[in-house]
């Protein structure tokens, strides 16, 4: 059999109408395709996956850690959630099922909240209670004292470092406002930065990682957290974190935090240590889930 000489292992960077750009350890790039028993396999290489390559051909993508959908991503190990304190207007909600939608994917939230130069000086102490409690829950808060200051743009930065990362937030956010702040020397203008980010209306979707800071942080933006969670309402619980530390003092095992007597968890929102927009948030999603009709598709 003939030896594999050639054969080198690399990370994909962008992909670009079936063509797939690696770059490999030492950081040289190359141009690849995906040969013709990647469809077979019912394999589709993305972004994010290291892989092994020859002569120009992907040959094996290498086991992936996770993978999304949009964006089109693989081993994703962050998300930056972007939220506004103002216009639009924070959402707890929101946040909480974004958070939960990343606790699910096995992948780290990091909260940076965006506008606080627009937010009434009434209500920043609002927002310090609020940053302070995600961060007692163990989530990296931002909340900067200006928009964009150097002091939170130097820790997600440190952030970034050594992971894939891919920015979440909703329409008008700041998403593409933050990235433009932590790469300046990308250079992009505004109007570019959107394309960049693009919208995934193309046929031909171009996708790629920017070496930003140390770290690769996916050009695209993450999903939407308004997807039906494909969670049990029994493990609901698990993936809200103070939530599960709390549970191990509930009287019942497989406690669900609703209506047992001797529930930990509800303990917890009774004496303040745990919020209340959490436990309410949380029973919207597990009512929501419960309602959920039944799927007898498949
Ligand atoms: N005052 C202020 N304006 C901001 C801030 N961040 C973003 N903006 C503005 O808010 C608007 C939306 O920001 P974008 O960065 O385009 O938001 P996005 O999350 O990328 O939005 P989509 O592209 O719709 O997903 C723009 O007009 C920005 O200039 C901020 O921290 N302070
Ligand atoms: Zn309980």
């Amino acid at each position: 059999m003939e030896r594999d000489e050639h054969l080198a292992e690399g990370q994909i960077r962008q992909s670009l109408s079936g063509f797939y750009d690696v770059v490999d350890d030492a950081g040289n790039e190359y141009r690849t395709r995906a040969r013709g028993n990647f469809r077979s396999r019912k394999i589709t290489p993305l972004v994010g996956d290291r892989v092994e390559f020859k002569e120009g051909y992907l040959l094996a993508v290498l086991p992936r850690r996770n993978a999304l959908v949009r964006p089109p991503v693989a081993n994703v190990d962050q998300a930056i959630v972007a939220s506004a304190v103002v216009s639009p207007e924070f959402s707890a909600n929101l946040l909480d099922r974004q958070l939960l939608a990343l606790e699910i994917a096995g992948i780290q939230p990091v909260i940076y909240f965006t506008k606080t130069d627009l937010l009434p000086i009434e209500r920043h102490q609002e927002f310090e209670t609020l940053a302070a409690n995600y961060r007692k829950i163990g989530y990296v808060t931002v909340l900067p004292d200006r928009a964009f200051d150097d002091a939170s743009l130097t820790l997600i930065r440190q952030q970034l470092a050594e992971k894939i990362s891919v920015f979440m937030g909703q329409t008008g956010a700041g998403k593409s406002t933050l990235l433009n702040h932590l790469a300046p020397e990308l250079n992009l203008a505004t109007g570019e930065i959107s394309s960049a980010l693009n919208r995934g209306k193309h046929t031909t979707r171009r996708v790629s990682l920017l070496a930003i800071a140390d770290g690769l942080v996916a050009d695209t933006p993450g999903f939407s957290s308004y997807e039906a969670f494909n969670v049990d309402a029994k493990a609901l619980g698990s993936y809200f974190p103070e939530f599960a530390a709390a549970s191990v003092h509930c009287r019942f095992r497989g406690c669900v935090h609703v209506n047992e007597p001797g529930c930990a968890v509800k303990a917890g929102v009774a004496d303040g240590t745990i919020m209340q927009s959490r436990y309410d948030n949380y029973l919207l999603l597990y009512q929501g889930i419960k309602n959920q009709k039944p799927n007898y598709k498949k």
